[in-house]
């Protein structure tokens, strides 16, 4: 549905109700959206991330990475410091650039990211949009042979064209911008569960963009969200026999991650996390070439202490208040408290209250076994447990032993 003018009383004229677990129903019934995805070919980028992503055995060459994938954001204009400031009189919402994007769900993949993307586009405030991932931040900017904004590319990215092909050609090949112009309440949600694992990469690309932009992270036990993806990677497989990647149990897919891991350097059997190795030059090193291999990283994603540090790191560099400006929200808390969960995260984006129709579960999966050993659940439980509890540092006491047995 394309929201044209500003709503009365705060309410969702065309709100959408269904039960429906699949994403693709999800994004398909948005009939109202008439406009070609043409500008940016986001079908054909989608679809060679994909063709990248399937291949475990062996990973994508790093090669292939390689030319385009250290590229930084530089800012040539920092004239604009209105998103440090507190004055609310500013008005920095009217403004299209500070709409677009006005908030990022960053991951985790499998977290129920989906979920969260559709109570926020019912409200009446969000554009909604067909396609919920738009990638640009990472798989776009990290090597897209098309991609205008390398070819000239010296010493970094111009932030005002990442803003301007990010607004221009992704947003506005979805939606026409004079949608957003007419409608100076409609902001735009970006939900990219790879921005928060790309975390050697794409805050600096964002927040250097889009310094206003507000983060939205939601954490779900990791255990359960390696299991979730292998049972969605499990059928994917079965249904595109093409992409075949030599794993069949879970225990085969885990285990072809954690030597990868061990392999680049990231788990160094580990059992202490300090700041001085979050911090390390070799950590990021280590993450940076891991992130690039294109795997599925089932273990790899659920290490959120490193993804949620760096971010942290980026955010004080490029003067964001972690307190105001990122949400980090449990997975499992909203699935239990929905309403709850999703009153705090209007709170946060400062948007008016808005009640949610009901929904079922967003984007579920068919398990193919719905139990995982106990041996495995033990192990993986070992592998994160040192994670999780700086993850406790990070986040404060909330986070105390949520996913302890
Ligand atoms: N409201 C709510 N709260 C918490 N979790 C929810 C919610 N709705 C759906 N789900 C579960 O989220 C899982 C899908 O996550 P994502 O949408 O992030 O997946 S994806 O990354 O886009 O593929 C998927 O988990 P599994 O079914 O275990 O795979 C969904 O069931």
């Amino acid at each position: 549905m394309l929201k044209q003018e500003e709503p009365e009383n705060g309410k969702v004229s065309d709100t959408e109700s269904d039960d429906d677990s699949s994403t693709a129903v999800f994004f398909s019934s948005s009939t109202a959206v008439k406009y070609p995805l043409t500008a940016l070919n986001i079908t054909s980028a989608t679809r060679s991330y994909e063709q990248g992503f399937w291949q475990q055995t062996p990973p994508v060459p790093l090669s292939r990475w390689k030319a385009n994938s250290n590229t930084t954001c530089i800012k040539e204009n920092n004239s604009d410091h209105r998103h440090k400031t507190n004055d609310r009189s500013q008005p920095r919402d009217t403004e299209l650039r500070h709409r677009v994007p006005f908030v990022m769900v960053l991951g985790a993949q499998k977290a129920g990211t989906t979920a969260l993307v559709k109570y926020l586009s019912t409200h009446p405030h969000i554009q909604h949009l067909p396609i919920k991932e738009l990638r640009y931040f990472d798989e776009y900017l990290d090597g897209n042979p098309d991609n205008i904004l390398l070819q000239d590319n010296g010493g970094g990215i111009p932030a005002d064209k990442v803003l301007q092909v990010y607004q221009e050609q992704v947003i506005g090949g979805i939606i026409p911008l004079e949608v957003l112009q007419l409608s100076s309440y409609l902001k735009v949600v970006d939900g990219t569960p790879n921005y928060l694992m790309m975390s050697d990469r794409v805050p600096q690309r964002v927040l250097c963009a889009a310094p206003w932009v507000k983060l939205i992270v939601l954490l779900r036990n990791p255990v359960d969200r390696a299991f979730s993806q292998y049972n969605m990677q499990y059928h994917r497989d079965v249904h595109n026999p093409t992409n075949r990647r030599g794993f069949s149990t879970f225990e085969e897919y885990i285990d072809m991650d954690i030597r990868v891991l061990n392999d680049v350097g990231v788990l160094n059997n580990a059992t202490v996390l300090d700041e001085e190795y979050l911090s390390s030059q070799q950590l990021m090193a280590s993450w940076s070439t891991y992130t690039k291999l294109g795997l599925n990283s089932p273990v790899g994603r659920g290490l959120y202490a490193i993804q949620l540090y760096h971010w942290l790191q980026q955010m004080k560099a490029y003067g964001k208040d972690s307190n105001t400006d990122l949400l980090v929200l449990q997975s499992e808390r909203m699935n239990n408290d929905t309403k709850e969960t999703f009153d705090e995260v209007l709170q946060f984006l400062e948007l008016p209250n808005h009640t949610l129709p009901q929904f079922g579960k967003i984007h579920t999966t068919t398990y193919r076994t719905k139990r995982m050993e106990q041996s495995t659940r033990s192990r993986l439980e070992d592998i994160f447990r040192p994670f999780n509890r700086h993850l406790e540092r990070l986040l404060g006491d909330d986070w105390r032993g949520v996913w302890d047995g």
